[in-house]
Parts: structure tokens; sequence; C-alpha cells
């Protein structure tokens, strides 16, 4: 590829998330170093590291192709971005994130109507506005550089708008979420023109399914085992039916090799109904991506 694929990666709460998520997906991105200009080991992207806040403004400008950012920021800005595909993963979590009203724990104040005429804190100002005035509900909107959650408590806001992961901070200040105005993910974003250019779009497409096959391999496993032929159907009746399992009869003798891929999350209470129901010799195996 002659042009090189300007690619944006969110410096921030993102960085690390999206990092590792490209080096599952089979690219190296060394941010070691001051340079805001990451090497990639593919010579025909050319990475750049942007604000979250930003990134949709320079995809939108063109200043970057492609880039990686937070529905939350996209919708701050109303930008006119292509989304390429919505990416479920946040800081720590793969997860979406949730951009909250939170108030003093012991507060009288319960719905957004208790907030008429107060003064709410948030870095996400012009989100924050457009949600309360399509409410009705006249608020004070001040920005917030960051450590919101302490503005409460320091009386300098009657609420915040903020988001939220784990609540961890949110409990660590004694705050209650009285609602959520709205869920966030990361998205894959591409500038218009570029995505009408066919060399990059085959790049940028590329990068969105490899990027969705970490994501979706990262909740599954392969597991194997062993099972005498009278005991098959028992086995296979236990098994979650997500694809129908592979079974291979094994050499000279009446066992079978079952071979399935099923959810992280029911292995561990899978497993000792498939030894009960006859299987042997189970492994499980890690998946690095799923097409
Ligand atoms: N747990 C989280 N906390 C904050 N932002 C998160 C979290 N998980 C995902 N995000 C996303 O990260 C983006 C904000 O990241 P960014 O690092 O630019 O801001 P930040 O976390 O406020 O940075 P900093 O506070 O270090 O200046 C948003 O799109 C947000 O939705
Ligand atoms: O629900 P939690 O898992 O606790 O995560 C949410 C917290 O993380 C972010 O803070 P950040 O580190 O960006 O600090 P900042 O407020 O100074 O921006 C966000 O602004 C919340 O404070
Ligand atoms: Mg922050």
């Amino acid at each position: 590829m002659d042009k090189k694929l300007k690619l944006g990666i969110p410096k921030g709460s993102l960085q690390n998330a999206t990092v590792n998520l490209f080096r599952r997906s089979g690219w190296k991105i060394n941010v070691e170093g001051r340079s805001y200009f990451p090497d990639i080991d593919d010579d025909t992207i050319e990475c750049a590291l942007c604000r979250a806040q930003e990134m949709s403004i320079n995809v939108e400008s063109g200043v970057i192709d492609a880039g990686l950012t937070g529905l939350d920021w996209i919708a701050e800005h109303e930008s006119d971005v292509h989304v390429v595909t919505d990416l479920v993963y946040s800081k720590v979590s793969a997860r979406p994130a949730r951009w909250v009203v939170a108030v003093a724990g012991d507060s009288e104040m319960n719905t957004l109507e208790d907030l008429e005429g107060k003064t709410i804190s948030t870095e996400l100002v012009k989100f924050t506005k457009r949600f309360f005035e399509s409410r009705h509900i006249n608020v004070n909107v001040k920005f917030s550089w960051g450590a919101t959650e302490a503005k409460i408590v320091s009386g300098l806001a009657d609420a915040i708008v903020e988001i939220t992961e784990t609540e961890s901070t949110i409990r660590a200040h004694n705050l209650k979420v009285i609602h959520e105005i709205m869920q966030t993910n990361t998205q894959l974003i591409a500038n218009k023109t570029a995505w009408q250019d066919p060399v990059k779009r085959e790049k940028i497409e590329q990068i969105a399914m490899l990027l969705q096959a970490a994501l979706v391999a990262e909740k599954l496993v392969m597991l194997k085992m062993n099972v005498p032929e009278s005991k098959l159907p028992d086995v296979v009746d236990i098994l979650p039916s997500l694809n129908a399992p592979t079974v291979a009869s094994l050499y000279q003798s009446d066992w079978f090799s079952v071979e399935t891929v099923v959810e992280n999350s029911v292995v561990r209470d899978l497993v000792p109904q498939l030894l009960k129901a006859g299987a042997e010799g189970i492994i499980e195996c890690a998946l690095n991506k799923v097409i």
C-alpha cells in the first residue's frame, strides 16, 4: 500500500486495553518512550496516539483516517464519522462503562427533577446540557478537568455526571447514582473520505475483523475430551449447543475424541458434569481468535 493508513490509538484510559487487543489481534504496537507516534509491525499503518476526547474530531477532519475512542466522546462532539464497528471493552473489563448522574449518598435528591436549579460538574459538558435541556430541567453545567467525584464532597457541585466502570470511585466518595444517562464502549471509527478509498477501507475492515475476532475469542475456550462409545450420547447431551461438537474415533479403539467450543464462564460447572457422564482426559485450550 503506497498510502499508509493513519490510525489513532487512544492515549489514556483505553490505551493499555487497546494495545493489548491489537497484540491479540496480530499487531505489535510499541508505545515505549516519549513519542506520540508508536511503532507498529505493519508498514501499511502509521500510528498516532491521540486523546480519546478529541479522536473523533481528528477523524472527522481527516488528520487521522481511522481511530478508536469511546462512544461517549463521539456523542459529545456529534462527530460526523463512519462507525466501523462496536468493540465492547473498557479500561479494565470487557463490558461497557456508564455515564451516570450522582449526588451525595445522604442527599435528599433522588430524581433528575430534584436537580432543578442545581450545579452539575462534568467533563462531558455538551452532552449533559443537551440531556437536561431535552427534559426541560434547568441546571448549571460546569466543566470539570477531572477528579469530578471530589467536587460533591468539597461542595463545589450539587451533582456530577461522571463515567463509572467498577463504581469504586463512586463508592470511595460515598456517592449515590440517581440516573444512568449513557452506556459507552469503544468504537472503531473512520473518516468518511478514507472509508470511500478502497485500499484504506480494506485495511480498516481487516483491523475491525481481527479486533472483533480477538474480543470474541476472549470469552470462549476449546474443550477436548475422550469418551467411550457407550457414554457418547450422555456426554454430547450436556455440551452447550453453541456449535455441534466434533466427534472423531480414536485409532483402533471404541473411544472417541470430542471437541467443542464453549463459553469460558460455563467451564467450571461443565467439567464435573462431563466427568460424571463418563468423559476422561479433558483438556481446555485458550483461543486467540474466533472468526
Ligand atoms: N474505567 C474507565 N474510566 C474512564 N474512562 C473509561 C473507562 N473505561 C473506558 N473509558 C473510556 O476512555 C475514554 C476516556 O479516556 P481518557 O484516558 O482519554 O480520559 P481519562 O480517563 O479521563 O484520562 P485521564 O483521567 O488520565 O486524563 C472515554 O471514551 C471513556 O468512555
Ligand atoms: O468506576 P471506576 O472503575 O472507579 O472508574 C471510573 C473512574 O475512572 C475515571 O477516572 P480517571 O482515572 O480518568 O481520573 P480523572 O477523574 O482525574 O479523570 C473516571 O473519571 C472515574 O473517576
Ligand atoms: Mg478521567
